[in-house]
C-alpha cells in the first residue's frame, strides 16, 4: 500500500454552460477527499448527445472564467486539442501518462452519467486508470442488478482514505450539498428571456450576454 499521496481529480461535462450546481460541488470534494486540484474537463464532442449549441471553445471559456478565482479549480482543455468524439478513457489514458503510475487520479461523475456508464467506450478500463467518485443527488437510488450494480458492489468503498494509498481503481460515492441547478434550465431561461442571474457566475453570465448565447 502507498503512503500518503496527494491524490488529484478530474470532473467531465458537457458544461453548456457551467454553473453553481459543478462549482459547488467541486470545491466541496476537494476539501472533503484532500485533493491537490480538480479539473473541470469540458467535453469538446459529447459522445451521447447532441452537439451543444455553443462550441467548445466557448464552454471552456467559461469553465474558465468560472475557476479563475480559486486555485483548487482548474480547466482541462485536452478534450478540444483531440480529434474525435470526446471518449472519457482517452482522456484518462492520457492524464495517467503525464501523472505517471505513481499518482492517485479520480475521475468525478455526477449519478446520471454513473447509471449509463456501461455504454461508455472501453468503461471496464476506466478503473485501470482512475477511481470513480460519484456526486449522490437526493432521491437517486443505485441500479439494484445489471453490470453495473456488479460492478459498483466489486469495486465500491465508503473510505475516503483510499484515495491517499491507492492509485486508481475504486469506487467512492459522496453525497454533497444539494443545489438544484441544471445547465438546461439556465439555457431556457435565457430562451425565455428571463435571467439566470445567481445560479451561475457573474462573469459567466457576462461572456453569455456579450456573446449573445443561448438565444
Ligand atoms: N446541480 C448539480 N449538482 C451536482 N452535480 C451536477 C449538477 N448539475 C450537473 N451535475 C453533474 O455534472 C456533470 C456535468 O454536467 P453537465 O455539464 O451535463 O451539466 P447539466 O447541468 O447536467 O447539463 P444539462 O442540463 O445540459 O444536461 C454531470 O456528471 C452531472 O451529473
Ligand atoms: O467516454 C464515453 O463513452 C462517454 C459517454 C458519455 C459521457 N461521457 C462523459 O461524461 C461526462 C458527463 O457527461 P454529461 O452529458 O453529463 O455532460 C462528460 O465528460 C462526457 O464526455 C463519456
Amino acid at each position: 500500500m502507498n503512503e500518503s499521496l496527494t491524490p488529484v481529480g478530474v470532473f467531465g461535462g458537457t458544461f453548456n454552460p457551467v454553473h453553481y450546481g459543478h462549482l459547488r460541488s467541486a470545491l466541496e470534494l476537494c476539501e472533503l477527499l484532500g485533493l491537490d486540484h480538480l479539473a473541470l474537463m469540458p467535453c469538446a464532442q459529447p459522445p451521447h448527445r447532441e452537439a451543444p449549441d455553443c462550441s467548445a471553445e466557448q464552454r471552456a471559456a467559461m469553465v474558465e472564467l468560472a475557476v479563475r478565482d480559486e486555485p483548487r479549480l482548474r480547466c482541462d482543455r485536452r478534450e478540444l486539442a483531440r480529434e474525435g468524439l470526446s471518449y472519457t478513457v482517452l482522456s484518462l489514458e492520457e492524464l495517467r501518462s503525464e501523472l505517471g503510475p505513481g499518482c492517485s487520479l479520480s475521475l468525478v461523475l455526477g449519478c446520471d452519467a454513473l447509471l449509463k456508464i456501461d455504454s461508455w467506450f472501453r468503461w471496464q478500463e476506466l478503473l485501470e486508470l482512475a477511481h470513480i467518485v460519484v456526486i449522490a443527488r437526493p432521491g437517486w437510488h443505485f441500479p439494484a442488478t445489471g453490470p453495473v450494480a456488479d460492478w459498483l458492489a466489486a469495486h465500491r468503498t465508503d473510505d475516503r482514505a483510499v484515495l491517499r494509498h491507492r492509485t486508481h481503481g475504486h469506487i467512492l460515492v459522496e453525497e454533497l450539498r444539494p443545489l438544484a441547478i441544471s445547465s438546461t434550465e439556465i439555457r431556457d431561461l435565457l430562451r425565455a428571456g428571463r435571467s439566470p442571474r445567481y445560479l451561475l457566475p457573474a462573469p459567466v453570465l457576462d461572456y453569455i450576454e456579450q456573446g449573445q448565447l443561448y438565444r
